[in-house]
């Protein structure tokens, strides 16, 4: 029997190193996206109260504004603090920016891969206890990136901004052996250029850097240092006030290639395309079709210009034995946002709410069966 659809019954929150995207499953496309940043200003009374801000509240721009990044590298990091800001910022867009009462919402929120079972249980903790949600799912981005495009078997490269991973799938399960992590993704490429432009940007101007990486940055089909990348005009760059300045070439050559020569910033670890080929090596021969067949690309940095069409180059230079024909890199216009819109149409299913998601009741009713009902409810 064919699933119902029903829509707008959860909330679907996927939560990134620089960005957490949110809203209402059945829609095409996150309601809010908000950077992962808060400030907390001690009040002045006796310095016991606090007033805390999150995201697109803060002036980023003000060098004096306090900042807090509670995910490093797409974990939330380990303290209480980090703990606290994360159950503020999700509070903040259930309840002010989606205005949904919290004891009366379902959510869906997105894992990151490889997280281990006591954050996982720290999540539902935060959810169906603190905040006092109805029900809560738990599933890793790159499965629901993967089932974006509306596929339960490949490999996964997701480049956001703090982490590039590769996550191979079958039948809508990471395989965790042949996972690859690489600590480097769109806040590096946003570093590299900021110090090469330190001449002309303020340690505080970090946005504007971001912008150049976003607008400007091409990955060329081949790398050589120093190329013609962007016309003349192009390597303009428009400052606030009105200065422009000239983004030398090599600087923008060089910004995306980190992520396929990281030795370029002094990292001795392997590029992008040598680890998804080694991620394809380390799955089961006859599962290996299933991914160089369906490499599919998520994650903002993916969307460099040239991005695609390079992996997929390399990929196929690389990938020994195997048929130009069969390999195939999917990179659709939605991927920036593809791990959300997998969760949006997985949650739409009325057999999520049922099967998938662990209850306040259940959570509630015998404190000994957390453990056992995270197990149960990890995909
Ligand atoms: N069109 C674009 N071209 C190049 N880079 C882009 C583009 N759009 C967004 N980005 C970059 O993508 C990054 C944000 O991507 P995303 O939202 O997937 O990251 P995240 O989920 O917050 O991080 P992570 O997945 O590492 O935890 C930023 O570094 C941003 O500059």
């Amino acid at each position: 029997m064919e699933a119902e659809l029903d829509t707008k019954d959860f909330i679907v929150i996927d939560n990134g190193t620089g960005y957490i995207k949110a809203g209402y499953s059945g829609e095409d496309a996150p309601k809010i996206v908000l950077p992962t940043v808060m400030s907390v200003v001690e009040s002045q009374e006796q310095g016991k109260s606090k007033t805390m801000y999150s995201g697109a509240d803060i002036d980023l721009k003000n060098p004096e504004t306090p900042l807090f990044y509670p995910i490093d590298r797409g974990e939330i990091k380990s303290t209480e603090q980090d703990w606290e800001c994360m159950s503020f910022i999700w509070e903040h867009i259930i309840k002010n920016l989606m205005q949904e009462e919290l004891n009366s919402v379902n959510v869906l929120i997105t894992d990151s891969i490889l997280n281990t079972r006591e954050n996982r249980q720290r999540m539902a903790q935060v959810f169906l206890e603190t905040l006092g949600v109805n029900s809560l799912g738990i599933m890793p981005a790159p499965v629901l990136s993967l089932f974006s495009i509306g596929k339960t078997r490949g490999i996964v490269v997701d480049v956001g901004c703090g982490l590039t991973s590769i996550v191979p799938i079958f039948e809508g399960f990471a395989l965790p052996h042949a996972i690859h992590k690489i600590p480097l993704a769109g806040n590096d490429i946003t570093t590299f250029i900021h110090q090469k432009l330190s001449a002309h940007l303020k340690p505080t101007q970090m946005f504007l850097s971001r912008s150049i990486a976003e607008d400007m940055v091409v990955v060329p089909l081949q790398y050589r240092k120093g190329q013609e990348l962007l016309s003349e005009d192009k390597r303009f760059y428009e400052l606030p006030g009105g200065k422009i300045i000239n983004v030398d070439q090599d600087i923008l050559a060089n910004a995306a290639e980190i992520l396929f020569k990281p030795s370029i910033i002094g990292q001795d670890i392997k590029g992008i395309t040598d680890q998804i080929v080694e991620s394809i090596m380390k799955c089961d021969s006859d599962l290996k079709p299933d991914m160089y067949g369906n490499v599919v690309l998520s994650g903002g940095s993916s969307m460099m210009k040239g991005f695609h069409e390079r992996v997929e180059k390399d990929i196929k230079n690389r990938l020994e034995g195997v048929s130009n024909n069969d390999i195939k890199v999917h990179a659709d216009s939605f991927r920036q946002h593809a791990a959300w819109i997998g969760g949006s149409m997985l949650a739409s299913l009325s057999t999520f709410g049922q099967f998938m998601t662990i209850k306040k009741e259940e959570w509630e009713n015998d404190p000994n069966m957390k453990p056992s009902l995270i197990h149960k409810y990890s995909f």
